[in-house]
């Protein structure tokens, strides 16, 4: 049995003279402010043992990896007939491309790169007014960590707010093939509100836990998903969380992952454990670069990788 604690602290100490690396976003003029000088990772084991080191008690804003949950939810109430309104294949595009979405004519490539969060945000509205889908999140998502401090930031979603006209763009055009049923300014409300959650890398590791438990929280037994719909989850994080880096980081890391521009990846060893790390450095994908590094030593180390060790 792998001493996990040992291997966290060695990951730790080989990259601190590297921490720092990277560019913080900031094109979302709150995340310009993050100090590129921190680093945390948290793993939490299906038998729910917490295993930390570094700043992964500091909350950051999770960004992309909210479309993790979102999708959760979305699935929840429509089940398969979410794939109507968004496909399930890899971009290999930016995560905030347009290009795609006039050729598929409104449908986004898959639930994880901007325009498809977009859509699944949508479908989540459906019946409830804007405030309301985003408590909605916010409780499943403090249900899922069992920890009622996970907050939004408002600054963070209000700063998005004024300065997102690429989403703006995105979501107007997909209203324009009717792949939106509320007005736009009320869903991409939600979604920068679900994209400022701010959360330390344990809760989001035990907030995702249920996707490496065949779909239950092994702490308190809740079945959140079924086994099938984890699974299925985890297969399109492991083709599509990472944007047009989703191929490097499965040949580098070889786990089913979400990033977000704030610098935080998540990701699943199915069965094992579920995995948090932050460092608000980005490459030029717009994942973090040294969290992948970290994830690519952890799988290395742990022999983790879905792929075989
Ligand atoms: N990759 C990301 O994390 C992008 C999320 C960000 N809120 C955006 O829409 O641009």
């Amino acid at each position: 049995m792998t001493d996990l604690k040992a291997v966290l602290d060695s990951i730790h100490k080989e990259l601190a003279p590297r921490i720092g690396e990277g560019k913080v976003a900031d094109y979302i003029p709150e995340l310009a402010k993050v100090d590129a000088n921190q680093f945390g990772l948290s793993v939490v084991t299906v038998d729910g043992k917490a295993y930390n080191v570094g700043h992964a008690d500091v909350p950051f804003s999770i960004q992309s990896i909210s479309k993790v949950f979102m999708l959760t939810l979305a699935l929840g109430k429509v089940g398969e007939g979410l794939w109507k309104r968004v496909g399930r294949e890899p971009s290999g595009s930016a995560f905030n491309s347009i290009v795609q979405l006039e050729h598929e004519q409104g449908i986004p490539r898959n639930p994880f790169i901007n325009a498809g969060a977009i859509a699944v945000t949508d479908v989540v509205m459906a019946g409830h007014a804007p405030r309301e889908a985003i408590g909605e999140l916010l409780r499943f998502v403090r249900y899922l960590a069992d920890d009622e401090s996970v907050t939004i930031d408002d600054r963070v979603a209000r700063s998005e707010t004024q300065t997102g006209y690429r989403n703006f763009a995105l979501a107007n055009f997909m209203r324009s093939y009717r792949n939106l049923d509320h007005p736009v300014d009320h869903v991409l409300g939600v979604y920068f509100h679900q994209c400022a959650l701010s959360m330390t890398c344990e809760q989001l590791a035990k907030a995702g836990l249920f996707l490496a438990a065949r779909g239950s929280n092994p702490m308190t037994g809740h079945s959140v998903v079924s086994p099938k719909r984890a699974r299925r989850i985890n297969a399109l994080m492991l083709t599509c969380g990472h944007y047009d880096g989703s191929g490097d980081f499965a040949y580098h890391v070889g786990l089913p992952g979400k990033s977000g521009v704030g610098g935080g990846i998540f990701a699943v060893a199915p069965g094992i454990a579920s995995i948090a790390v932050w460092s608000p450095g980005l490459n030029k994908v717009g994942n973090s670069q040294l969290g992948a590094v970290a994830l690519e030593m952890l799988a290395a180390r742990t022999g983790w990788s879905v792929f075989g060790d």
